[in-house]
């Protein structure tokens, strides 16, 4: 049966942000997007954070189209159309097996899209907005792909994206295959395996950064001499490392990687030529922050990671709540982000820890977003699209 001219089709879907614990830094490939090292990240809980699309075509569309926060956004770029173009051929593929089917794979698509955090501040925008991108899409076109075979797809749009279509705490395998085929994200643990994993983002600038990731990590391939050790030696070693901590529900070896892999990435990008510096005064101040409440606690209980930005993200164990947060909210108590759920936190230092290294950070975080591991993308009920009946954009309830 013939569609009518006027038919939308849509489905909606949200995806959350993942922040690395073992870095992805490096391509192997810029044509596939593929890495040069294999990376490792927990995924954060969409009640904080995350990126909501309805992907919508019609017979009336004219023109593939994204809406990115009420604005038009480009989707000429090379990565958008990587992955429309995958899609579109699952799509494909799926109609001639079965010639029932509405022709959607020649339709035009309409995404609109809103993060409810800041664009490109190293909050990992790209990679819940790549994901989110992917999943309504599939959802769409009622793609019977899993997450893993969809995650070959968000890669191409964004690296540390494919590691979005996941919940919990998941790997990114780097892959050898000179296609790229094997460069996917799988699981390690659902965030059911340990839900008690927390983490508290400082945000310390929600500026757009100077230098994006992907020219980035392009410059430190090209010039730094430390980088070949870190992506042959020293990750392998550590993705095993990291997934054994993983599997034994073991913070202080989790905490030891997470922080070591974050300065490794960050020696790198000094390493460049010209330098690239994400972190900053306020950054340094986080990380003296979380290694006096470590001090103070006898072992490990705060780990920090930076991503392309100065922003800190602070993991912890909920049982370690009262004396990590209690250190982070007596420096920045004045700022969003502390409500009523943590009401019961009281601000207060251990025992022992030295004061004047507070003063740094305070006045330098404008906000805090408490929030801990959660799950991969999930379907938003056809009420709650992006689109009115015409198929314009409409905000999010
Ligand atoms: N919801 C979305 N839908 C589609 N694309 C998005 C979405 N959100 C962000 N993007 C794309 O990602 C870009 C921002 O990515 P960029 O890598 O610069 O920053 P980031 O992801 O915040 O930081 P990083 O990945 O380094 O942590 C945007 O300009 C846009 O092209
Ligand atoms: C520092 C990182 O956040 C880098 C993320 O890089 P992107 O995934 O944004 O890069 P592209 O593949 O070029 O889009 C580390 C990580 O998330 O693993």
């Amino acid at each position: 049966m013939a569609a009518s001219s006027t038919a939308i089709y849509h489905a909606t879907a949200t995806a959350p942000v993942n922040i690395a614990v073992i870095k992805y830094w490096g391509k192997a490939s810029t044509k596939l997007n593929t890495p040069t090292n294999s990376s490792l990240s927990v995924t954060l809980s969409q009640e904080d954070l995350r990126t909501i699309t309805t992907a919508s075509c019609s017979p009336s569309f004219e023109s593939d189209a994204l809406w990115l926060n009420g604005a038009v956004h480009d989707v000429s770029n090379a990565r958008s159309q990587a992955c429309f173009a995958e899609l579109r051929a699952l799509r494909k593929a799926k109609e001639d097996r079965d010639s029932s089917l509405p022709p959607l794979s020649t339709y035009k698509l309409h995404l609109i899209s809103e993060n409810n955090f800041p664009t490109a501040a190293g909050l990992a925008s790209s990679a819940a907005g790549f994901a989110a991108f992917v999943r309504a899409i599939a959802d769409l076109y009622e793609l019977d792909e899993n997450p893993t075979e969809l995650s070959r797809i968000a890669r191409q749009g964004s690296g540390s994206a494919c590691r979005s279509l996941f919940g919990g705490f998941v790997a990114w395998e780097k892959g050898s295959r000179d296609d790229g085929y094997d460069s996917v994200a799988v699981q390690v643990a659902p965030e059911s395996h340990w839900p008690t994993i927390r983490a508290a983002i400082l945000v310390i600038s929600d500026a757009k950064k100077g230098v994006s990731s992907t020219s980035g990590m392009q410059a430190t391939v090209a010039t730094s001499t430390l980088f070949p050790n870190r992506a042959n030696v020293v990750v392998p070693a550590r993705m095993e490392a990291m997934k054994k901590a993983i599997a034994e529900r073991d913070f202080e070896t989790f905490a030891d990687l997470t922080m070591a892999d974050s300065n490794s990435f960050h020696a790198v990008c000094l390493d460049t030529i010209p330098p690239i510096f994400y972190m900053n005064d306020a950054s340094r101040a986080a990380v003296r922050v979380v290694e006096e409440i470590n001090r103070c606690a006898g072992k490990k209980v705060a780990a920090y990671t930076f991503d392309a930005g100065p922003n800190a993200v602070i993991y912890y164990d909920e049982s370690n709540q009262n004396i990590v947060l209690g250190a982070l909210k007596k420096g920045t108590a004045d700022v969003p982000g502390w409500s009523e759920k943590h009401l019961d936190i009281n601000a207060s230092l251990p025992d022992g820890f030295n004061e004047t290294i507070l003063t740094a950070l305070s006045g330098n975080v404008s906000r805090v977003i408490l929030t801990g591991v959660g799950s991969g993308p999930l379907k938003v009920p056809r009420e709650q699209a992006l689109i009115d009946e015409q198929g314009n954009p409409r905000p999010a309830q």
